[in-house]
């Protein structure tokens, strides 16, 4: 694929406060595909999804998107190109699910309630239903926040992003504390997403969730040690050389499956 419509890390050195998280990462993320960034603790996986964001300037190298410099973006251009759900989000719990739904369309801001920053449009309204109903979360649109459990929050947050309608979504442990159910729930709705053209990066821990993604980029001591598709990265070397542990992979059922041996 050309650079025309790819978010791409090229070379690029991130520093986290003053240690070196990210060391020379060179990646291309493309639209209607499913990447998941993988590695051990500390391997820089966080630090390099903010860097894609904007929000982590880079010491050397850069991130582009559509060939362009990200730091050419104006803000607003970055976060409508580029949708974030953080790990952990904070969301106010006093609200209620459709307007946390409704602040991803950034036509407003939360204090109490809803303050409107722009008026209300038709398109902000189906983009709402559409993020409610493809995350399962329009039955409970009217419930308070402090009301959902975890897995339900999430499924908030998530639809919160996609209301933006962003060509990128990055994603940090979606699947953090969620239960099987769930955290397969929250990998089904992102497969959907993708085979509508969005492009997903999504740092994941659960390497059998991961076995799902399109193509993987393991990272370790903020390097790329290695990139592809899930069958030539979840290889018991890479997996030892990145976690220190030995692992069998198998297949089955058509499906990647990790166990370690320790
Ligand atoms: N503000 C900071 N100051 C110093 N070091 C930091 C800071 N933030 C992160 N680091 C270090 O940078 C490295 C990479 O952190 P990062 O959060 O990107 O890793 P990660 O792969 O996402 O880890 P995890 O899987 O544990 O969430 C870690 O060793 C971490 O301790």
């Amino acid at each position: 694929m050309t650079s025309a419509r790819l978010l791409q890390a090229v070379d690029l050195h991130v520093r986290a406060g003053s240690f070196p998280a990210v060391r020379g990462v060179s990646a291309d993320f493309e639209p209607g595909r499913f990447t998941a960034v993988i590695g051990p603790n500390g391997a820089g996986k966080s630090t390099l999804l903010r860097a894609l964001l904007g929000l982590s300037p880079p010491e050397s190298g850069e991130v582009r998107l559509d060939g362009q410099p990200l730091r050419h973006w104006t803000r607003a251009q970055r976060s409508s190109a580029l949708a974030y759900l953080a790990q952990g989000e904070a969301v106010p719990e006093s609200a209620r699910v459709r307007d946390v739904v409704a602040l991803g369309r950034g036509a407003g801001s939360w204090k109490w309630g809803l303050i409107p920053t722009r008026p209300w449009t038709d398109e902000d309204e189906e983009a709402v239903r559409g993020a409610l109903d493809r995350t399962d979360t329009r039955r409970f649109e009217h419930r308070k926040i402090s009301e959902l459990s975890g897995g339900e929050r999430q499924r908030v947050s998530l639809a919160r992003a996609l209301a933006a309608h962003p060509r990128y979504l990055l994603l940090d442990e979606p699947t953090n504390h969620l239960d099987l159910a769930y955290a397969l729930d929250v990998i089904r709705y992102v497969r959907c997403e993708v085979a509508g053209g969005l492009g997903v990066v999504a740092v994941l821990h659960d390497l059998n969730l991961a076995a799902r993604a399109d193509r993987l980029v393991l990272l370790h001591q903020g390097q790329v040690l290695a990139a592809g598709p899930p069958d030539e990265v979840l290889t018991p070397d890479y997996l030892h050389a990145a976690y220190g542990v030995r692992v069998s992979v198998t297949r089955t059922a058509g499906r990647l499956l990790v166990i370690p041996e320790d």
